[in-house]
């Protein structure tokens, strides 16, 4: 089993490049206009491709709550290996899209106690989850706000493969990895604001040391014979 460690929010070809370099091996793209990260579908393409043709890392575009167009021109312009659904959508939703389309399927889930990740439960569609902190009331949108949840809530053992991400950073993501050590279910980390020295503006040097500390914590999870960034 790899581990996977994923930077999202990328928009150009200098932190994507540096994301690659220092080992990603998700890379993430926004497409949602209220977002500081937002991209064009035809730029995500660009980076999409660029992405593939290295073949290391896998590519993830977010939408939130994405209409079946939005969604049909993602998977045919931008044909990322995966699509991370970040809004309200629900599991029927999540399962209509699967059923319509060859592309993994990430439902994040903001999490702020028992209750939501019980909910999670219920998105049998998904490929993985994301589990993330629930926005705050006075948030712009429902996710990349760099706001953390009791991760404690993401060591219920019924939770199949999922990331781990909100408010993650180089300091305090080898934290993070090391107190879900008993969770197998753990697919790897999700990061944007804590690789960010300015809301959208990826600091090439925090996630190289985000990418460091996340794998090094990996290494010492009982399950990981071959940690992979
Ligand atoms: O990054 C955004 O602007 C964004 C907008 C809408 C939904 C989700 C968004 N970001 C994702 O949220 C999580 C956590 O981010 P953070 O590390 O706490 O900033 C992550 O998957 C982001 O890509």
């Amino acid at each position: 089993m790899t581990f996977l460690v994923k930077i999202c929010g990328l928009r150009d070809v200098a932190t994507l490049d540096a994301a690659l370099a220092a080992g990603a091996g998700m890379v993430g793209f926004v497409h949602f206009a209220r977002s500081p990260r937002h991209l064009e579908l035809a730029d995500a393409a660009r980076l999409v491709a660029r992405a593939r043709a290295r073949g290391q890392a896998q590519s993830v575009v977010l939408a939130v709550d994405p209409d079946d167009a939005t969604v049909a021109r993602i998977v045919e312009e931008v044909k990322p290996d995966w699509l991370q659904l970040h809004g309200a959508e629900t599991p029927e939703r999540v399962a209509a899209i699967q059923a319509a389309h060859d592309v993994g399927l990430i439902k994040a889930i903001g999490v702020a106690g028992p209750e939501d990740v019980t909910r999670a439960l219920t998105y049998d569609a998904a490929d993985l989850l994301l589990l993330d902190a629930r926005p705050p009331r006075d948030a712009t949108r429902p996710g990349g706000n760099g706001v953390a949840f009791d991760w404690a809530l993401a060591g219920d053992g019924r939770l199949p493969p999922f990331l781990l991400s909100g408010g993650l950073h180089p300091d305090n993501v080898a934290d993070a990895i090391a107190g879900l050590a008993g969770q197998a279910s753990l697919a790897g980390v999700d990061v944007s604001s804590g690789v960010e020295n300015a809301p959208g503006v990826k600091d090439t040097a925090l996630v190289g040391a985000f990418i460091r500390a996340a794998v090094g914590a990996a290494c010492q999870r009982p399950s990981m014979k071959e940690p992979v960034a």
